[in-house]
């Protein structure tokens, strides 16, 4: 299911109450200044693509207190997994694989086909902010095996380019994870660096860029079963 990014306190209760009581929920709280939280985000899209059966919610940590409080939540990335309304599990800090595996356990299903991410977080304490800059950009870009760099989200796309680049993805039935370059400054520079490449949206296969709408679309052109025959590893 898409994740719902939560905007107040009342959107929460009514979200909550309406779901069916056996549908699990797992509630992501973030901050929008945390590196963690932009990777782990970019894992918490991808896994929702996986998932049929699950209600991923995402709350705004700092904005949201009031909930934040509810759960008790001291520290982010912060996960909860609520299953027939108790909370039965809750995972704390970065790690992608940790909540991979929980939320497959929270699940009645399998996942949808693609392994799950294995970005890691961790930043080298030796390392320059450069380098950790790039290390961080080399995992998000492998966050999903498709990845978007988008501005804004699928749902709500900030941009015309970002939009178009969407809708060719759902055309072609293609699941990916992305991430909202306009929440991240140094994400959004530093990528154009990383990857030679000054604008967005910028598409990523297999973490190799593939271009930006124009090129997409002339890859379209010229195969358009390109994305069914894309090898993603
Ligand atoms: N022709 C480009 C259009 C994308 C584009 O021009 N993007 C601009 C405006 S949204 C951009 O990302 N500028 C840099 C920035 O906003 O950081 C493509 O094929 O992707
Ligand atoms: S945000 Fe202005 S063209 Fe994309």
């Amino acid at each position: 299911m898409t994740v719902v990014e939560i905007t107040s306190e009342s959107h929460f209760n009514e979200l909550t109450t309406s779901l069916p009581a056996t549908t699990p929920i797992t509630l992501s709280f973030h901050t929008s200044w945390a590196a963690p939280c932009a990777q782990m985000n970019a894992v918490f899209n991808y896994l929702s693509t996986q998932y049929t059966d699950i209600a991923f919610l995402s709350v705004d940590a700092e904005a949201h207190p009031e909930v934040s409080e509810t759960f008790d939540v001291s520290a982010v990335p912060f996960f909860v997994f609520i299953k027939n309304g108790k909370v039965v599990r809750e995972l704390s800090g970065a790690d992608p694989k940790e909540l991979s595996a929980a939320i497959q356990e929270l699940s009645g299903q399998k996942p949808a086909g693609q392994p799950a991410p294995t970005v890691e977080n961790g930043t080298d304490k030796d390392a320059t902010p450069e380098e950790d800059l790039n290390a961080r950009l080399a995992k998000l870009v492998n966050a999903a095996p498709v990845m978007l760099f988008m501005k804004g989200t699928p749902a709500a796309p900030q941009c015309g380019f970002s939009r178009q680049l969407v809708g060719i993805l759902r055309e072609n039935q293609v699941r990916f994870g992305f991430f909202d370059i306009l929440k991240d400054d140094a994400v959004r520079n530093g990528l154009k660096t990383f990857s030679d490449w000054p604008t967005f949206p910028q598409l990523y296969v297999n973490g190799e860029l593939q271009g930006g709408l124009d090129i997409v679309k002339e890859i379209l052109v010229d195969d358009p079963n390109y994305f069914k025959n894309v090898q993603t590893a």
